[in-house]
């Protein structure tokens, strides 16, 4: 063959295997090419898959161009996986998530941050907002390295946003709550508390977490008690209820419980969810008011409305068991003259000393109660007899003679008086018990005070006479029913009359005479003293002006002037006027008072004194050592007359009386040492006035003297007098002497 033929033959082999060559190459490429797009379809798919997946879309943004390309599955799709691909200029940010994209994505690029990570808003398909969380980082730099494109993924996370702001918004109220808010466990384990159950309990969160509820038990309730509130949350889901809690440090608190039992979110276990609020202070107050209600906060005694329970309950019982009640009803004696004279805050410890004494006296089982003022009244139960009921009123009675000490300094002698009814002798209803018992006490009053009286149906005439009396007396002056006697005093030292005591006298056309010792108090208690007295002193000061005229000038005249008159009118008004009407020279009156009287309300008491003293007007110091009054306290007075009390008198010059003597002649050199006038009362016979004379005493009134007389024919007493003077009455007061002086 030749060799052309043989070249070409090569040549051929060549080409055939270069073609083979490069179809295997072709081939491989188209295999290598079919194994990427492969690889690619399958990258793709997963991607797509996880985009699904993952409910997010995968976003790329041109930084150059200021394009945005989002890459998107179509959602609920999960089979057939459309790429949707959007190419947005307009990125549609919230306006006001603007600025906030702007800067995370410039911290990005600058390098201040080390992803892109956005939360905000974009428009949705409705035309509304969603909420979406980015992230991304780069994927193209330039030549220089900086960052030209940035791709990642976008998650819609709107529900999630709402979800957790809606726990945020719970989170923050139980921790703003008042009520204290705790979690249990099935265990009844705590799981999770408020602040408030911290402030409410003292314990921290993790103090309890874990720990048993019983952690808060309070020794109020037995284990019964809270074992029974387990069982009602896991049988009936919810307990409802008022429990004592005892807080970290110890002390107890009450709380209101209100408890349901929820499914812990995705399990099947329960919780107890408890909200508790703290009801201690309510319930204090509650009870205060109930107190308030019940009881009398100044001596800490039942009142009125709680008496009328108890003495209710007390006639049930007594009517079932046929036993008997008594009702003691007391009144302290001049407590008024006490309070006005001493204060009220000294007024308010004598009756809280009141309180004490009558307790103890009545016995701690049964009933004391305050009602009013200076009232009070024991219920006594179970009594077989009335005697019963007098035996305690004793005991009152010698509880209260024992003087009370005040301050430290001052001794008080309070006496009661005391009503008793009875159930069922006397009434069968707590009202009329009450009513009864009152009348009785108003009887011990009226027999001389500091006693008791059992009532008896006769009393009710007596207390309709009170109230006729009260009735007639207001009708008194213009009906023209008073007068005035006049009582002469004799002075000692030169055995002349200077002086006369006014007394009052009313004589009712319906009641007849009436003493002064029964309407003078009602006048008080009824304020009708203020004219009484008034009319008082204008006809004492028109009788001394009267006889003034028929030539009797040399004698003064002592009006009796109240409590109520001194402190409650405007008496040195009054006294001025009448003066200034009747022309009677202010210093021919005198002014009497009791104790008591200047004693009440001391500062004004002493400023009026004082005006009548600038005026020149005397002021006698009436029943002096009848009352608690001491000659130290009266010195500080502008007085210029003691009366010494008729009581001390009485005895006075009777063998084998030293009490009576001593007082008197004490009284007598004191007075006389301070520079007052003494002025002895109810001088009845010669041997008291004897004794007197001896120890000079001032100036003597009474029966031996002569008793209190009408007006003219006490002129003509005193006219005649300095005849009789030296005769017969000098006798027998020097007679007296002789008995007297041993
Ligand atoms: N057993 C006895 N009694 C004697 C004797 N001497 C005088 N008396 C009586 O003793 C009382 C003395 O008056 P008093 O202490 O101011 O006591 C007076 C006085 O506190 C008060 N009173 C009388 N008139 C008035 C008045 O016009 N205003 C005021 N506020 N009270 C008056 O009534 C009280 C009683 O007055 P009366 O019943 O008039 O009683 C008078 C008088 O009649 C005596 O030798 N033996």
């Amino acid at each position: 063959m030749p060799s052309s033929h043989y070249m070409a033959l090569l040549l051929a082999l060549l080409v055939l295997l270069l073609a083979g060559v490069l179809l295997a190459g072709h081939r491989r490429r188209e295999r290598d090419q079919r194994e990427h797009l492969r690889a690619m379809r399958e990258r793709e798919e997963k991607l797509r898959l996880s985009l699904w997946a993952s409910n997010e879309l995968y976003w790329q943004y041109d930084l150059e161009r200021h394009e945005l390309e989002k890459v998107q599955i179509e959602p609920g799709r999960s089979d057939d996986l459309d790429v949707q691909v959007d190419l947005d200029t307009d990125h549609q940010i919230h306006p006001d998530d603007v600025q906030p994209v702007l800067q995370r994505l410039r911290a990005y690029v600058t390098g201040h941050a080390p992803m892109f990570l956005s939360e905000h808003r974009i428009h949705d398909e409705q035309g509304g907002w969603q909420w979406v969380r980015a992230r991304g980082r780069a994927v193209a730099r330039d030549d220089n390295g900086r960052i030209t494109k940035i791709a990642g993924t976008a998650r819609n996370v709107t529900a999630n946003r709402a979800q957790e702001r809606e726990r945020r918004i719970a989170t923050e109220v139980t921790r703003h709550m008042v009520e204290a808010v705790v979690v249990l466990d099935e265990e009844f384990h705590f799981v999770t508390v408020n602040p408030a159950f911290t402030r409410m309990s003292g314990y921290e969160a993790e103090d309890v977490v874990g720990k048993d509820a019983s952690l808060t038990n309070s020794e109020q309730h037995d284990a019964a008690f809270y074992e029974q509130s387990r069982k009602a949350m896991r049988e009936e889901g919810h307990w409802d209820s008022e429990m004592w809690q005892r807080r970290k440090d110890g002390r107890e608190f009450l709380c209101a419980v209100r408890t349901h039992a929820i499914l812990e979110p995705g399990t099947q276990r329960r919780l107890y969810v408890l909200v508790a609020t703290d009801i201690t202070d309510r319930r204090r107050i509650e009870q205060e008011l109930r107190y308030l209600a019940n009881y009398d906060t100044l001596t800490n005694l039942p009142n009125r409305t709680l008496l009328a329970e108890r003495l209710s309950r007390a006639i049930v019982r007594a009517r079932r068991q046929g036993t008997c009640v008594a009702l003691l009803f007391l009144d302290l004696d001049r407590f008024k003259d006490i309070n006005d004279s001493l204060g009220h805050a000294t007024g308010d410890r004598i009756l809280r000393m009141a309180a004490q004494r009558l307790q103890q006296a009545a016995g701690a089982t049964h009933t004391v109660a305050r009602i009013g003022g200076d009232e009070f009244t024991v219920v006594l139960e179970d009594l077989a007899h009335a005697g019963e009921a007098d035996a305690c009123a004793q005991r009152v009675i010698d509880a209260f003679d024992e003087p009370m000490l005040i301050d430290d300094r001052q001794e008080i002698v309070i006496t009661p008086s005391i009503g008793i009814s009875l159930y069922p002798d006397h009434a069968q209803v707590p009202t009329d018990l009450l009513k009864h018992a009152d009348t009785a006490m108003y009887q011990a009053k009226a027999a001389g005070r500091h006693t008791f009286m059992r009532y008896t149906e006769s009393m009710d005439s007596n207390s309709r006479r009170r109230a006729g009396l009260v009735a007639s007396l207001r009708r008194a002056i213009e009906r023209d029913e008073l007068r005035l006697a006049y009582q002469p005093q004799l002075s000692l030292a030169d055995g002349r009359i200077r002086c006369v005591e006014a007394l009052l006298r009313w004589h009712s056309s319906e009641h007849g005479e009436v003493p002064p010792a029964q309407f003078i108090p009602l006048a008080e208690e009824s304020g009708m003293i203020v004219a009484i007295g008034e009319w008082v002193l204008r006809e004492a000061c028109n009788t001394l002006s009267d006889w003034q005229r028929q030539g009797l000038d040399d004698i003064s005249i002592a009006v009796n002037v109240s409590a109520t008159q001194l402190l409650h009118s405007d008496l040195p008004r009054t006294v001025e006027r009448i003066l200034r009407e009747t022309g009677v020279d202010p210093g021919q009156l005198e002014l009497e008072l009791t104790e008591s009287v200047l004693m009440a309300k001391a500062d004004l008491a002493a400023e009026r004194l004082q005006f009548f003293r600038r005026i020149g007007v005397s002021i006698a110091v009436d029943d002096f050592g009848t009352g608690y009054s001491s000659l130290a306290y009266l010195r500080r007075l502008p007085i210029t007359t003691l009366k010494i009390d008729k009581a001390f008198i009485d005895d006075l010059g009777r063998p084998g009386d030293t009490e009576d003597a001593a007082i008197t002649t004490t009284v007598i050199a004191m007075a006389r040492s301070l520079g007052l006038n003494v002025v002895a009362e109810g001088v009845e016979t010669a041997e008291q006035l004897a004794f007197l004379r001896q120890h000079r005493c001032d100036v003597v009134q009474g029966y031996w003297l002569s008793p209190p007389l009408q007006a003219r024919q006490c002129l003509e007493f005193v006219h005649g007098w300095p005849e009789r003077e030296g005769s017969a009455m000098r006798a027998a007061a020097e007679e007296g002497a002789t008995h007297a002086t041993p």
